[in-house]
């Protein structure tokens, strides 16, 4: 690939209409692999970007391209190369997952609709290896998942295609904290193995600092801030992201008792 930014968005704007837009005049440069966390208020816009990215929306105005492309040749339709390029882990796997498909079929899916060659047994089972599942989960449904557990299948079904970007919105949303820190870590092996960049939406800043070198924040459709995540953890440029930071909670304890009544 060129020495081209991965990905350039320029002026983009995105809703109904001057004053109510989603996504306001919004220009970003990304990196090849790249890890990038999105953070900021709900409603403000984050998810909506993921999507103008995936080109499952399109902007009123402003483009997009990647390596020097812009990712639509029709307005409509984003090209297929950059599908082969940039794939998406939704927020909810369990609802974005055809519910009575196995997963040998969801994950086989992506590779025959992109015409990326032959699914055997051999594929599958690397592809379920390389999120940490047995090769039995191959059989069931995607009803039959737990939430880790479909977490994980719609990782697998990203990383079959062996994209050079992952986008993934709130990925350990609804999941225990355990679990929130094993998707955390899968993902910076993934991203490390396959040299894979990743712009990740979340709303837990220690899946930011573990895991993005940089970060980025949303407020109303603008990036208010955009720097190194050690910057920002250490001295954020904007008074909304300070108290965004102050807002985490933090576990102090010393300051907790236990009730007299249960010691
Ligand atoms: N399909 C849609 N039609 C109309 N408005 C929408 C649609 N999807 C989102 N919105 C609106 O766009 C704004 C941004 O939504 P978006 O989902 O991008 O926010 P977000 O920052 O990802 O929020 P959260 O953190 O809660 O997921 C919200 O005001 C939302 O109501």
């Amino acid at each position: 690939m060129s020495d081209k930014p991965f990905l350039q968005l320029d002026g983009l704007r995105y809703g109904r209409g001057r004053a109510s837009d989603i996504i306001k005049s919004l220009s970003l440069t990304i990196g090849q692999q790249e890890r990038i966390g999105l953070v900021g208020e709900s409603g403000c816009g984050k998810s909506t970007l993921l999507k103008l990215i995936l080109g499952v929306i399109s902007a009123q105005s402003g483009q997009i391209c990647c390596a020097g492309e812009p990712i639509r040749i029709k307005p409509w339709r984003p090209m297929n190369h950059y599908r082969k390029l940039v794939q998406y882990i939704p927020q909810d796997p369990h609802t974005a997952l055809p519910p009575q498909q196995t997963v040998a079929k969801l994950l086989a899916e992506p590779v025959k609709r992109l015409k990326l060659g032959t699914v055997d047994n051999a594929l599958l089972q690397r592809a379920v290896e390389q999120v940490d599942l047995p090769h039995s989960i191959l059989d069931k449904k995607a009803t039959e998942l737990s939430g880790g557990q479909a977490q994980r299948v719609a990782l697998a079904r990203a990383l079959i295609i062996k994209p050079k970007f992952l986008l993934a919105d709130e990925p350990t949303s609804g999941l225990d904290l355990p679990l929130r820190e094993q998707i955390k870590a899968l993902l910076a092996q993934v991203c490390e193995d396959n040299q894979m960049g990743l712009l990740v939406v979340t709303h837990d800043i220690s899946m930011v600092s573990g895991l993005c070198e940089r970060m980025l924040v949303m407020q109303q459709g603008h990036i208010i801030e955009d720097q190194a995540t050690a910057d920002v953890l250490r001295a954020p440029n904007n008074i909304y992201t300070q108290r965004l930071l102050e807002a985490v909670p933090r576990i102090d304890a010393t300051a907790w008792h236990f009730p007299r009544s249960i010691i």
